[in-house]
C-alpha cells in the first residue's frame, strides 16, 4: 500500500453533498487518518473546530481562507489579514443599498475575525470595487462572496500549521473544490479536486475526480485506506 500522506482537506462542496450536509462517510476516513489532518475552510472556526471536536480528531484548523489558523498540539492561534479593511468595506456596501444577505442574527458573519462573506444573491461587481480600494479581494467559493486579504490564504495556513508541527508542506495530501483552495494545491505536494469543483481548482490540481462531492473526496483518498 501507499504511504499515507498528512491530510488537507476543505468542507463546504468536499466533505458535504449536493444538498450541503457532510456526507456521514467522509467520518470514519477522518477519524481513522493516521496522519495529521488540518481543516481548511473559508467558513469561520466554530464550524471546523466543532466538526474536529464533534468527530474527535485533532483541532488543526485553517479558517476564514487562512486569516485565522489554530494548532491543538502547540495551543497556537493566529490571525492574519486586515479585518477592519473587511468591515469597511461591508460598511461602505451597505452604504450603497446592497446587503450582506445574511439575516439580521447573520451567522455567516457573527463569528468571523479576519474576514466578511456576503450572499451570492448580492451583486459583485460594487463590492469588487470597493475590495479592491481596500486593497482587498473578493473570492467565490460558490457558497458565498469573500472579501478577503490577498497576501493570506489556505495555503500560507498550511505553511503556518506546518510550521508549529515540524510537517512539511509538500507531503500534503490537497482535497477541495473552489477557488480558495488554488494556493493550498499549490503548497500541497499532491492536490485532487472533486468533480463539481469550479474551473480554477480543476486547473491546478493534480487530477480531478471522476466523482462529485464527498463521493469525489473519497474517492481521492482510496488510493490511501
Ligand atoms: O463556506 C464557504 O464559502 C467556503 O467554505 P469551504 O472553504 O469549506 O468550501
Ligand atoms: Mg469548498
Amino acid at each position: 500500500m501507499t504511504q499515507t500522506p498528512p491530510l488537507l482537506v476543505d468542507i463546504d462542496g468536499t466533505l458535504t453533498d449536493e444538498s450541503r450536509a457532510i456526507d456521514p462517510r467522509v467520518f470514519p476516513v477522518l477519524r481513522e487518518w493516521p496522519e495529521p489532518v488540518v481543516i481548511a475552510t473559508g467558513k469561520a472556526m466554530p464550524f471546523p473546530i466543532a466538526l474536529c471536536e464533534f468527530l474527535g480528531i485533532q483541532r488543526n484548523v485553517v479558517a476564514e481562507n487562512g486569516g485565522v489558523v489554530f494548532v491543538e498540539a502547540t495551543d497556537e492561534l493566529q490571525f492574519e489579514g486586515d479585518h477592519e479593511a473587511t468591515l469597511a468595506v461591508a460598511e461602505a456596501y451597505r452604504e450603497l443599498s446592497h446587503e450582506i444577505g445574511f439575516g439580521s442574527v447573520d451567522l455567516a458573519n457573527r463569528w468571523r475575525e479576519t474576514e466578511v462573506v456576503v450572499s451570492l444573491d448580492q451583486p459583485l461587481e460594487p463590492l469588487e470595487r470597493l475590495a479592491a480600494e481596500y486593497g482587498l479581494v473578493v473570492l467565490d467559493t460558490g457558497f458565498a462572496y469573500h472579501v478577503t486579504d490577498p497576501s493570506v490564504d489556505k495555503g500560507t495556513g498550511l505553511e503556518a500549521v506546518c510550521a508549529e508541527l515540524s510537517l512539511d508542506p509538500a507531503a500534503f495530501l490537497a482535497v477541495g473544490d473552489s477557488e480558495n483552495d488554488a494556493e493550498a494545491f499549490e503548497v500541497a505536494g499532491e492536490s485532487v479536486a472533486v468533480a463539481n469543483a469550479d474551473a480554477t481548482a480543476k486547473a491546478l490540481a493534480d487530477r480531478v475526480t471522476d466523482a462529485r462531492y464527498a463521493d469525489g473526496f473519497l474517492e481521492a483518498v482510496a488510493p490511501y485506506r
